[in-house]
């Protein structure tokens, strides 16, 4: 297990990470989310030993990396992937690792199999691509077979192929009983990959939970309901009792209503109490990607202009339904803009431009937030909308050019 208490690392004035409390338990995949520079290689880098904290400290099975006995045994990670001197092959490149930490050299050989490097196993690795190094870097991970893994973005530039492996791997790995810990920005991926979920903005953590419970913490259900396009009038009689009823009522693109606040029921039971006729009444539950959009929205410290320009972080407009003499829908905003979540949930939501609230400092520790990031967007009203669900896209089963051949473990 891997366990962090208090974790705070400042370089200079700018605190990367704070007051970081989590454990990452044995026999799932846990996945490590937050925006760029939200602190997650730092606060890796520090399980690792890499960087040393200011504050707090971070263990694994109970030691600090750097006082663990024969920690290569104990410990496999990748963090970066071009970490690897170019001019050897990557049997050598496995082999000088290896030797380092007494493992024998018939494991290079293993795990070259596992991750499918065996044919190129002899080529200088300045000659692979992004997909071929996180291959080398995996295998370099799983050298000493150790029971606590930790993996930085593992499938950067892998092809579909190579992303659907890469799961399998997690997943198989957990499954025997070890501990991964796995960031990445690829959300549909994640919530095929990880049970468990540890999120954080600007160094502090906003969840700490099943990827189920943060789908429904920061997400509402909503139903999806539409009329015969024939017949606005049928339209319009709906929207007025579902507002009587105190639903919240946004236009689709194609002219559905998106309905939060009512369950599918008593739609039903509305729409037949006011004689309308409904062509589609469905349910809907937001993705991992919206729900933790929604929550880290105010946590990002790197947009484009372009999203500024449009005005996606501006308030969003109003999600009720207007006033009867303006029979104009508001329409579900499209992209670069989520709900918020459920009050209380995002502490972010306190007001513009002030830091996360946080826990009370270590003791001896100086009250200092992280550093100030761009003002952050206007605290947006409680959830009434709810964006466009996402289905996570499958990774095809393509042909690939490294095969991996079955863990001999
Ligand atoms: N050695 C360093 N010196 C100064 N600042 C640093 C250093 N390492 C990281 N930082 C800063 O700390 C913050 C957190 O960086 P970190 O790389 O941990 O974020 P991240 O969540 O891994 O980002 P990304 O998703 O973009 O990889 C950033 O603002 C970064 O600029």
């Amino acid at each position: 297990m891997i366990e962090a208490v208090g974790l705070t690392k400042r370089y200079g004035a700018k605190t990367a990470v704070y007051n970081l409390s989590f454990q990452v338990r044995p026999g799932t995949v846990t996945g490590f989310l937050g925006p760029n520079g939200s602190g997650k290689s730092t606060t890796m880098r520090m399980i690792l030993g890499l960087d040393r904290p200011t504050s707090g400290q971070v263990t694994i099975g109970g030691h600090p990396y750097r006082q663990l006995p024969n920690a290569p045994r104990q410990v496999g990670a990748l963090l970066d992937a071009k970490a690897v001197h170019g001019g050897r092959s990557a049997r050598s490149h496995l082999l000088s690792l290896a030797q380092l930490a007494g493992i024998p050299a018939r494991r290079v050989d293993e795990v070259l199999g596992v991750v499918g490097l065996q044919s190129v196993a002899k080529k200088r690795s300045k000659g692979f691509s992004l997909g071929m190094g996180q291959r080398l870097g995996i295998a370099a991970a799983l050298l000493g077979d150790p029971q606590v893994l930790l993996f930085d973005e593992p499938v950067n530039g892998l092809d579909p192929e190579g992303i659907l492996w890469v799961r399998n791997l997690m997943k198989a790995l957990a499954a025997e009983g070890r501990t991964v810990f796995v960031s990445s920005h690829l959300m549909s991926e994640m919530a095929l990959t990880a049970e468990h979920l540890i999120v954080i903005g600007r160094g502090q953590l906003m969840a700490d939970m099943s990827v189920k419970d943060f789908i429904s913490a920061n997400s509402a259900d909503f139903a999806r309901v539409r009329t015969p396009e024939t017949e606005p009038a049928q339209r319009e009689k709906l929207l007025s009792v579902l507002a009587e009823a105190g639903g919240q009522v946004l236009s689709e693109p194609d002219g559905a209503l998106r309905v939060t606040g009512l369950p599918l029921p008593r739609i039903s039971d509305l729409a037949h109490g006011a004689d309308v006729r409904l062509w589609e009444l469905s349910p809907h539950q937001a993705s991992l990607e919206e729900a933790y959009m929604r929550l880290t929205q105010g946590a990002v410290d790197y947009r484009s202009t372009d999203d500024q320009k449009a005005g996606l972080m501006q308030q969003p407009p109003p999600g009720h339904l207007p006033p009867p003499q303006q029979p104009v829908i508001p329409e579900v905003p499209q992209q670069g803009w989520y709900a918020p979540p459920p009050p209380g949930q995002n502490p972010y939501a306190d007001g513009p431009g002030r830091p996360p609230a946080a826990a009370p400092p270590a003791p001896g520790t100086p009250a200092q937030a992280p550093a100030a990031g761009p003002p952050l967007p206007q605290a947006p009203p409680p959830p009434q909308v709810q964006p466009a669900p996402q289905t996570p896209p499958q990774p095809a089963a393509a042909p690939a050019d490294f095969r991996k051949n079955e863990d001999p473990r």
